[in-house]
């Protein structure tokens, strides 16, 4: 003992031999508190540990409770905090020594028989209440609950008198020994154990259970005690290589090893004084923060394996336990002056926990202190804080209203000094510190009153909290597994301010949006004010300020817009929006009647119809934004001033469409069209469209769209628009139509030679590449009699397209739909001119294929189905032999089917 303190006892306990294990004598208890250990590096040498008492194999569980438990659960009934922990490695007897077994029962069951024994024979009224958990991998669980896999771990905390405690924790009033031990043996199984080699039921957390005993002292004027038993049974340090621990086990033993690990560094922090304890760098010793250099007095059993297997770990376990000897407690008694609840514990309380809880808050406050006020103690306690430390407690007890109470309870007086000094050297005879409640007890006249007004409080929190108990439970639930979890939702957060705090919050969020504003930082400046708005919702003003400054935004944002597109494709008119009404015609509807789908808006360069689900249904519109009426610039109206391409009749609807927009005057699409075509389209936005046929303005958003729908629905006719926009397409296919033929080619009667008809259409054919139309006529001589100029084919294919298509494909260079079925529809191409047509129409798909690059080739033959190595055969045959040998296949294969390569055909028109 120091002159401030009591250090920590440790007592040491060798296991016997279990009935597997080879005997030796290389751990000897030589006396009763010294233990001889065979050197593990020397085995030639002896090692001596001395310790407060040794037990060797022999000694059973009953002389070490009564020697060196029993005594620190005495000091219980004085006020004081008590603490037993076993430490040990894996498989030393840790549990044997605090739990037991049925017959051979531990500290756990003994300390309760005892502290029983006290109620029955002592004239106190004890509320006795008991909490068990475990720490395992890190996280605390409730062993007096159930649990199942989404059970999280319990938070511990820290109260405002820097007191440990585990919120949330369940706290259980027993009344008799049996009732505690079905209670126990439960919570026993709850308890995570498992399988190892070295043990077979082996703990794989650490358990921690908590006997609170609390009375009132009618005799010295009412105070009311409050006494605490924390008996710990640690989880083994383990060494892997032995356990043979698999994934899990490791899991499990390293959060063990590291706990025991932190619980060294503590004990070594406590010896040399350092400046800075490292309680909280793990779960265990920060709840055993009390127990080791707190104010509770401290026990440590070290229990050890005997035989020389375990030598290296039992020189280590005596080592730490050594060191442990030192460290220094300062033992104070508690008396209950002032309550600081959580509200877990008021509602629990107000549940039904009992009469006691609520004398005590009513004694509480008869000693000059209310409930529900801030606490001064600092009391160790694993339950919440109710206690203060007091001047109760000293050996001797010779002073105080504890004194007045063992005489009074007489010899067989529950604070025998024996129990606590006797000739055991004791952990807490002496001077023991001594501190003075920092209340007084109020004149009779004013208790009375201060008691009056009490229960009347108490009275009305029962009726309030009753009717809302279960609801905050859970709100204070939410809270506490939110901060274990290091988060907090805001909206926790903002239901845990006060009113007071959240219009303070909702003033500096106001503040900071009127400085955002007046620099014009509009859109920050209307977030601040939202966020004022959170915190004061009854603020009607700021709401309508909320939303001008909404509208302003979005008219601002309008105008930037329409300033960048206008750069590049939208004129701004200054005709009115109602001018841009108009109605869309349907797309499908053959007698091209008009279909009222609603007024259509447009809006920095994108379309909506407000009607835009029926729009939509009817495939009008297909991508759109949405803008109401008042979002329309009030003065201006927009015309695009570049458009579409693109040759589909719907297309050229939808742009007659447009032409009705442009304040409400019909602009001649072909004059639009003109003005654009062939020029580089790589900015796109979407106007609207249905599914087959994309209606492409001018601008960037359409881009993506258009890439993704690509990939979605792998349409040929899209990629030939792609393809379509390349001008060199058509150079290239010119020039492969010139190619000279191979001897192969010559040799064949059925080959027709391309130079025969093209030769000299290389400098004839005039291919306008931004208009996509043959300019010159093409010189007829040296064509083979009976065969078709390039033109003529193009001719003939468009003749079978019908008047209308041929009239969309001449404007935009486009032909949306496959040739096949127009095409046996033809009856103005004899016999003969159609299988020439077929042979030159094929030589140009072949040429074709020929000429698209490998990445093209690529594209067409996934969307085609044509296999790699086939497209390459046909490629090269083609380079060797001419088109003509693979007519028949490109014939069946493609021709009919292969919307891309029409359309590169098409390119050629
Ligand atoms: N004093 C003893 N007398 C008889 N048997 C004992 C004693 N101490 C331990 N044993 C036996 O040794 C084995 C291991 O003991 P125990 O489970 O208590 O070890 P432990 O230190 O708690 O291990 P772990 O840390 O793995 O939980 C058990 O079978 C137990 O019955």
């Amino acid at each position: 003992m120091t002159s401030s303190g009591h250090k920590i006892k440790v007592v040491c306990r060798v296991r016997p031999f279990l009935k597997t294990e080879k005997t030796d004598d290389a751990v000897v208890a030589e006396s009763n508190n010294v233990l001889r250990v065979t050197n593990p590096r020397d085995s030639s040498k002896d090692v001596k540990f001395q310790f407060d008492a040794c037990y060797g194999p022999a000694i059973g569980q009953e002389p070490i409770y009564k020697n060196d438990v029993r005594p620190l659960v005495e000091t219980i009934f004085n006020g004081m905090s008590a603490t037993v922990f076993c430490y040990g490695v894996t498989g030393a007897g840790k549990t044997h020594t605090i739990q037991g077994s049925d017959t051979e029962p531990g500290i756990i069951p003994r300390a309760l028989e005892h502290i029983f024994m006290h109620q029955e024979r002592d004239a106190f009224d004890y509320d006795i209440r008991i909490s068990y958990f475990e720490i395992y991998k890190e996280a605390v669980f409730d062993l007096l609950k159930s649990r199942d896999s989404s059970t999280t771990g319990l938070p511990i905390r820290e109260d405002a008198n820097r007191r440990i405690f585990v919120a949330g924790l369940s706290k259980k009033q027993v009344t008799s020994f049996e009732q505690f031990d079905s209670l126990y043996q439960k919570a026993c199984r709850n308890r995570r154990t498992a399988s190892t080699k070295l043990n077979n039921h082996s703990s794989r957390s650490h358990a921690i259970l908590t006997v609170q005993v609390q009375w009132k002292d009618d005799i010295s004027e009412g105070k009311v005690w409050n006494g605490r038993l924390h008996l710990i049974d640690l989880a083994g340090s383990e060494d892997n290589r032995r356990t043979e621990n698999g994934r899990d086990r490791m899991a499990e033993s390293s959060a063990i090893n590291r706990s025991l690990f932190v619980l060294g560094q503590v004990v070594e922090a406590l010896n040399i004084g350092a400046a800075r304890i490292p309680y909280r760098d793990s779960k265990m010793t920060r709840i055993l923060q009390d127990s080791l250099g707190g104010d509770s007095l401290g026990m440590m059993i070290v229990n050890v394996s005997p035989g020389e297997a375990f030598l290296q770990d039992t020189h280590n376990t005596l080592s730490f336990a050594t060191k442990s000897r030192e460290v220094v407690n300062k033992p104070v008694a508690h008396e209950v002056v002032e309550q600081r609840w959580t509200v877990v514990d008021r509602l629990q309380h107000h549940r039904g926990a009992g009469a006691h809880s609520r004398s005590t808050i009513v004694t509480a406050a008869a000693n000059g202190s209310m409930g529900f006020k801030r606490r001064r103690s600092d009391e160790p306690a694993i339950f919440e804080s109710e206690t203060s430390p007091t001047s109760a407690y000293n050996g001797n007890h010779a002073t105080g209203a504890l004194r007045k109470l063992k005489t009074t309870v007489g010899p067989q007086g529950r604070h025998s000094d024996t129990g606590v000094t006797g000739s055991k050297p004791s952990t807490i005879t002496g001077n023991v510190p001594m501190r003075r409640s920092a209340s007084s007890a109020p004149l009779p006249r004013q208790a009375d009153l201060v008691q009056k007004v009490v229960r009347a409080r108490v009275q009305d929190l029962e009726e309030r909290t009753e009717s809302t108990s279960n609801e905050i439970m859970e709100r204070v639930m939410r809270i506490e597994k939110q901060l274990s979890n290091n988060r907090l939702d805001s909206d926790v957060v903002f239901d845990l301010f006060s009113p007071a705090t959240k219009l303070k919050t909702s003033r500096g969020w106001l503040k900071y949006a009127r400085e955002l504003e007046q620099k014009g930082d509009i859109e920050k400046a209307l977030a601040h004010y939202q966020e004022a708005l959170k915190y004061a919702p009854e603020l009607n003003k700021l709401e309508t300020h909320i939303s001008k400054l909404q509208a302003k935004l979005r008219k601002q944002k309008r105008r930037d817009s329409i300033k960048s597109h206008g750069a590049a494709n939208v004129r701004v008119s200054d005709q009115k929006p109602e001018q841009m009404l108009t109605t869309i015609k349907g797309e499908n509807d053959e007698s091209d009647g008009e279909e009222d789908v609603g007024p259509l808006w447009m809006v920095d360069g994108l379309a909506e119809s407000p009607n835009a689900e029926k729009a939509k249904r009817r495939g009008l519109v297909k991508s759109s934004v949405v803008e109401t009426k008042a979002a329309i610039p009030a003065q201006k109206s927009l015309e695009f001033t570049d458009s579409a391409i693109g040759g589909s009749r719907p297309q050229a609807k939808r742009r007659r469409v447009l032409g009705n927009c442009n304040g409400g005057k019909f602009v001649d699409t072909k004059k639009r069209i003109d003005a654009t075509e062939g020029s580089v389209h790589d900015h796109r936005i979407s106007f609207g469209g249905n599914q087959t046929n994309p209606f492409i303005l001018s601008g960037n958003d359409f881009t993506s769209d258009l890439d993704r729908r690509l990939d979605e629905r792998k349409k040929g006719l899209l990629l030939t628009k792609k393809l379509m926009a390349k001008s060199t397409v058509a150079a290239r296919l010119r020039q492969t139509l010139v190619e000279p033929p191979t001897p192969d080619d010559r040799n064949d009667k059925d080959f027709v030679m391309p130079s025969d008809h093209i030769s000299s259409a290389e400098s004839d054919i005039e291919v306008d590449l931004s208009k996509r139309r043959v300019k010159k006529p093409i010189k007829r001589s040296g064509r083979i009699p009976g065969s078709l100029g390039v033109r003529d084919i193009v001719e003939r294919r468009l003749q079978t397209e019908g008047e209308k298509s041929k009239e969309n494909d001449m404007e935009s260079g486009i032909i949306e739909k496959p040739i096949k079925s127009k095409r046996t529809s033809t009856t103005t191409t004899s016999p003969e001119e159609k299988l020439q047509f077929d042979k030159y129409n094929d030589i140009s798909i072949a040429s074709a294929l020929q000429m698209i690059n490998s990445a093209e080739l690529k594209k067409i033959m996934k969307l085609q189905g044509i296999g790699k190595r086939r497209a390459e055969q046909i490629q090269e045959s083609v380079k060797l032999h001419g088109p003509l040998k693979h007519v028949s296949e490109l014939q069946s294969r493609l021709c009919f089917k292969n919307k891309v390569i029409m359309g590169i055909l098409s390119t050629f028109a």
